[in-house]
């Protein structure tokens, strides 16, 4: 493989990245040319949001050919046109061939959620003192374990359930399952029957087959897979983020069952009164974990 590599103004990406793609760019990447410099730009918006600007002031694309020569052939193609004026050819060079694969892996390693629990990546031999083992491997929906709010999720399952007891965790709803984590999760630790649903269609499909390569029953779907009126649960999960939590409120409150639990994150510490405020007609929540600025916040129907 070969990269074009070109420096364009943020106005001209788009009739560039076009251009290379006509000029048969396997694929292009476009990256702050001014990265770990003073003058990078970081570009983010609130989550739910979009970012404040588009693009960087000065941007490096990335193009990746499969041979040499159109790559060449493109770098001189591009000096030829009006549009290329402000953009320069930084050059072309060889893509040095890499195990992409066991690269991958090797960012991804055995997340211990308690001494006795763990997150493994299936190409790895669980660590000896793992006596819950979720297998998990990176996919298309969030959660391998890795982020804070997840393992303050995980967490909170380890303690409150218990393997092979049924009494503690009872059914559970998993609202906003992801990867279906906290619902194999659930069911390693004692959940009778489980409901694991998203949004997102790639997550529900994403669940289902985790839940499989984990010996899990669940039923996955989205969210209509529950019924609005009927369905009570002992706990209720629930990591998506504050906005969203803050208007699922009666509707996830709904869902649990007297005496049952609700388990709230994806909320930053200083998002905990408003959440509390937002939940206080239904439920008293307090805060019962906090990582890395993140904070679990769980309510108790009464019974
Ligand atoms: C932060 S991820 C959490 C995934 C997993 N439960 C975990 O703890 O790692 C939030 C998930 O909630 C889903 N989601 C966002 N808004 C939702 C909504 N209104 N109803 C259901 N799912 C939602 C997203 O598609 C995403 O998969």
């Amino acid at each position: 493989m070969y990269e074009l590599r070109l420096l364009c103004p943020e106005a001209d990406v788009d009739v560039i990245c076009e251009a290379l793609d006509a000029l048969d760019a396997l694929s292009v990447s476009v990256e702050d040319a001014d990265a770990h410099t003073e003058a990078e730009q970081p570009l983010f918006g609130e989550p739910g949001m979009p970012a404040p600007r588009e693009g960087w002031q000065r941007s490096l694309l990335v193009a990746l050919f499969a041979q040499e020569e159109p790559a060449r052939e493109a770098a001189r193609l591009l000096q030829l046109q009006d549009f290329f004026g402000g953009s320069t050819i930084v050059g072309v060079q060889n893509v040095p061939e890499q195990d992409w694969v066991r690269l991958t892996q090797s960012q991804f390693a055995p997340v211990d959620i308690t001494q006795e629990f763990w997150i493994v990546p299936s190409w790895h031999e669980p660590p000896a003192e793992a006596k819950q083992v979720i297998r998990l491997d990176p996919g298309l929906a969030f959660g391998t374990g890795t982020h804070p709010t997840t393992r303050m999720c995980l967490r909170w399952i380890a303690r409150n359930g218990q393997p092979g007891d049924a009494g503690k965790l009872g059914t559970v709803l998993d609202y906003g399952c992801g990867s279906g984590i906290l619902a194999i999760g659930a069911a390693k630790f004692g959940a009778t029957q489980i409901d694991a649903v998203d949004i997102d269609p790639a997550a529900v499909e994403s669940t289902r087959i985790n839940a499989d390569s984990n010996h899990v029953t669940l039923n996955a779907g989205l969210p209509d897979l529950v019924d609005p009126a009927n369905g009570r649960y002992q706990t209720v999960l629930a990591n998506i983020l504050a906005t969203p939590l803050k208007v699922l409120a009666p509707l996830l409150v709904a869902h649990v069952a007297a005496g049952g639990h609700l388990v709230l994150a994806g909320i930053l510490e200083r998002q905990a009164d408003e959440l509390k405020q937002a939940y206080a007609p239904y439920i008293a929540l307090e805060v019962a974990d906090s990582e890395d600025g993140w904070i679990l916040m769980t309510g108790r129907k009464p019974a």
